[in-house]
């Protein structure tokens, strides 16, 4: 997989950060945290318990998408791209973008999201972001990994069946 350009998607607490910058690593390309493209009155909203809604997330996705469309030689973003529309709109900076969704339990989730005190992101919010959540569909390019295991695992399943995805992009090179 050379140059590849990946966002990792889920709810909050599901380890996008972790296992981004993780798979960024193991893959030898950038890696950008999402979370730190935001606006900051998306910040305060958040912080105060409320939910984004579509008008505020739009700015954020078009700077993750000019992100990702100038990363020629690949990169990693950890997203939550929750909805079909929001990677949608990140697919009309990067068409062959794809996609690695980290599925796991509202309980499994809960638990990781209490053991990190200090993160601006509010467990209370955790209820809306399942409910905002439309899962990968058949059309859309990527897989999903069960958060339940460990972060090398994950990393390592990721690699692998991307890999394996038919249609990842070859380089002009491969092409050749
Ligand atoms: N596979 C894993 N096993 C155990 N703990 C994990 C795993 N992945 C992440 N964690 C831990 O779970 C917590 C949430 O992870 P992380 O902050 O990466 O999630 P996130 O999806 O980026 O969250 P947010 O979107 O809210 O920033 C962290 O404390 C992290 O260390
Ligand atoms: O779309 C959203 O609602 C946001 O991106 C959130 O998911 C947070 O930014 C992030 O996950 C921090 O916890």
């Amino acid at each position: 997989m050379s140059h590849p350009l990946l966002v990792v998607m889920g709810v909050s607490g599901s380890g996008k950060s972790t296992v981004g910058a993780a798979l960024a690593q193991r893959l030898g390309v950038p890696f950008e945290d999402a979370d730190d493209l935001h606006p900051a009155a998306n910040i305060a909203k958040m912080s105060a318990g409320q939910p984004l809604d579509d008008r505020d997330r739009e700015p954020w996705l078009e700077r993750i998408g000019e992100w990702l469309a100038t990363r020629a030689d690949g990169g990693v973003v950890s997203c939550s791209a929750l909805k079909r529309s929001y990677r949608d709109h990140l697919r009309r900076h990067v068409p062959a973008l794809e996609f690695v969704h980290l599925e796991g339990s509202h309980e499994v989730i809960a638990r990781r999201q209490a053991s990190r005190p200090g993160h601006f992101m509010p467990a209370s919010l955790l209820a809306s972001q399942f409910a905002t959540l439309e899962p990968l569909e058949a059309d859309e390019r990527g897989i999903v990994v069960d958060v339940d295991q460990s972060v090398d695992a994950i990393v390592e399943q990721a690699v692998t069946r991307i890999t394996a995805t038919p249609g990842t992009a070859p380089t002009p090179d491969e092409e050749n």
